[in-house]
């Protein structure tokens, strides 16, 4: 029997307890404040946007979205960021991406102060996962270990690979996967006999962009199988980078596309965000 590792019913049992944290919170003078900058117009980012100011309202974490023209200059987002940087009222700063691309992506990251920076993405947080004292780490690798772990799924000595080397996904995950004692490789495009490679996974985590490309030969029988692709195929039917009626027949456990990682990743930020207010409390103790 494969187990379907349900992202969006794990988010919602997450929610429901973090919930009570933001409550306790509260009572102690502090509301968790989260601020999303979304630069243009790209329909999709807009709707992820849309979705972590629902999940942030429902928590009741004041979440600030920001919507900046897609003439915005590289000067004007930063200036917003500074402004944000100094606000006391905001304990996460989050720049969706992709951003316009006359836009320096890194330039912005690197301007979020480290403190705040919720997607764990500026290079002070990336430095510290990478020698295992983590702080704040990208939303979906993380939902991806939180997952895991909701499935009392342990990675300890697991042959893990990893299919894509991005900064938002791919070496995030492999970061976390090595600081949880798994064993690790990371494949990407040029990647000689990708097929080969991935076979020999006991955890297999996708993250390529490119529609159903993990065949049932490419996977090992009873292999956990992580879906990280949100592609659409020929018929405009949204579908991971798996292709899920082939694998998930021989997989132990795998996550579907939709309600698999993506919810993971915006409960990621929410848990991430609360964390990082938490450190307010303490600071005005
Ligand atoms: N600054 C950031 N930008 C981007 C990130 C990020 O973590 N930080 N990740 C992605 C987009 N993303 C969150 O920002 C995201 C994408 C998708 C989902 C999600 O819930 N997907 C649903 C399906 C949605 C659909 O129907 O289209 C699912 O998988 O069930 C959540 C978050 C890139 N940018
Ligand atoms: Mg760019």
């Amino acid at each position: 029997m494969t187990t379907v590792l349900d992202g969006k019913q794990t988010a919602n049992d997450l929610m429901i307890a973090l919930k009570q944290t933001v409550d306790e919170l509260k009572t102690k003078g502090v509301t968790p404040g989260l601020a999303v900058i979304l630069v243009g117009e790209d329909p999709a980012s807009a709707i992820y946007v849309r979705n972590k100011h629902r999940r942030a309202d429902g928590l009741g974490i004041r979440s600030l979205q920001i919507s900046m023209p897609k003439t915005t200059t590289e000067t004007e987002l930063l200036n917003k960021i500074e402004e944000l940087n100094e606000d006391p009222t905001i304990d996460g700063i989050l720049v969706q991406l992709p951003l316009p691309a006359d836009i320096d992506e890194q330039k912005v990251i690197e301007a979020i102060d480290p403190n705040k920076d919720v997607d764990g993405f500026h290079p002070m947080n990336v430095g510290k996962l990478w020698t295992n004292m983590p702080q704040v780490v990208a939303s979906t690798p993380y939902g991806i270990m939180t997952l895991l772990d909701h499935y009392h799924i342990d990675v300890t000595g697991m042959n893990a690979v990893i299919v894509g080397r991005s900064n938002i996904v791919g070496r995030p995950m492999a970061a976390l996967l090595l600081n949880h004692s798994a064993t690790v490789t990371i494949a990407h495009s040029k990647t000689k006999d990708l097929a080969k490679v991935c076979a020999q996974a006991d955890l297999l985590v996708v993250a390529t962009g490119r529609a159903e490309m993990i065949t049932a030969d490419m996977v090992k029988p009873g292999a956990i199988v992580i879906d990280v692709g949100m592609d659409r195929n020929a018929e405009g039917k949204l579908v991971g980078d798996v292709n899920y009626a082939q694998v998930a027949p021989i997989a132990s456990a795998i996550t579907p596309v939709p309600g698999g990682v993506g919810p993971m990743t915006i409960a990621s930020l929410m848990l991430q965000t609360v964390e990082l207010a938490k450190r307010r409390v303490h600071a005005d103790a």
